[in-house]
């Protein structure tokens, strides 16, 4: 049988690693659903977006937070798309009005990982060594383990990335280990770095999805798919975030775990440069992951002093 018209229109962003994570929940939803199992009832549309099209600036330089979700939002409230997949490190901490995200794929792994051909980790680069990255909060944990090496500006997609590495322009960089394994390349990992080291951006390696909040159809449609756990560790991570956002220019990292319904919350923000640092360990019940991220937020922020966020900080929107 062949369908009219698709029943549901996925946005998407068209890289390879946001077209493989909404191949993952097509796949999902085909198999969940008996009616959706048909291969038009679910159709993609790519959308290209802000952090897509400019390659040549920081992203700060062109204007902030949700530079790779804008259009697909505006897709979704037009009624042009009906879900949207995205990576949560890159949504902005509020959703527009009439949107909701209330369904996440399992977590993959939330580590950053290390690659390079010339150390066989961060630790052993040697002095003066130049890392890629556009993220503040990756060169700051960086700078504050190893104040020597140099770090320098390093965009494109996970593939430009490596090549980039592969062709000497850097000595190393650091990558979401979560994207890299969805694109088949976990082979080409140097290190992944323990949390210690480098704790990665909020809810960095979970996937949610975007719905409008008044389509009831959709929730219906997404609702088998949630993974409760995940959920769980997003809302913590995504609680801080809202607690120091405005107030805070500076890198923010967290990673919430789950050891039964005990979830533990670490977070950390730094100076770009490394030379400063404040950080935050605590635990709670799994139904107060909300109050916990908060709570996180806000003595960090009473920890940091008022000194440490009005420096001028030039780009956090590569988290
Ligand atoms: N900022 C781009 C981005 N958004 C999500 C991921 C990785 C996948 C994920 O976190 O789920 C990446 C690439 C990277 O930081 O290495």
């Amino acid at each position: 049988m062949s369908l009219d018209r698709p029943l549901l229109r996925i946005g998407t962003r068209g890289s390879a690693l946001a077209l493989a994570q909404a191949e993952m929940v097509r796949a999902l939803l085909m198999a969940a659903h008996p009616e959706l199992a048909s291969p038009d009832a679910i159709a993609l549309t790519i959308i290209r977006t802000t952090g897509d099209t400019v390659t040549d600036r920081t992203l700060a330089a062109i204007g902030g937070k949700g530079l790779f979700t804008k259009e697909i939002e505006e897709a979704l409230v037009d009624g042009r798309v009906d879900l949207a997949v995205h990576s949560m490190k890159d949504v902005a901490t509020w959703l527009p009005d009439g949107l909701v995200i209330d369904c996440f794929l399992e977590r993959e792994d939330p580590r950053d990982a290390f690659f390079s051909e010339k150390a066989d980790g961060l630790m052993s680069l040697p002095p003066g060594a130049v890392v890629g990255t556009a993220s503040l909060r990756r060169q700051a944990q960086i700078l504050r383990a190893r104040p020597d090496l140099a770090v320098v500006p390093f965009r494109g997609n996970i593939d430009t990335r490596l090549a980039k590495l592969a062709a000497g322009q850097v000595d190393a960089t650091l990558l979401a280990i979560a994207g890299v394994k969805r694109l088949g390349l976990a082979d080409r990992v140097t290190q992944i770095l323990p949390p210690e080291l480098m704790l990665p951006a909020v809810a960095q390696g979970a996937i949610g999805i975007e719905r409008r909040a008044a389509d009831a159809r959709v929730a219906a449609y997404l609702a088998p798919l949630n993974h409760r756990p995940t959920a769980t560790r997003v809302a913590a991570e995504r609680a801080l975030l809202a607690s120091l956002d405005g107030s805070c220019k500076t890198p923010i990292a967290a990673l919430a775990e789950l050891d039964g319904d005990t979830l533990t919350l670490r977070s950390l923000i730094v100076r770009p440069d490394g030379t400063s640092a404040h950080a935050d360990q605590r635990s709670g019940p799994a139904t107060d992951a909300v109050a916990l991220g908060r709570t996180a937020g806000e003595t960090l922020r009473a920890r940091a002093g008022a000194g440490f966020f009005d420096l001028p900080v030039p780009d956090t929107s590569a988290r």
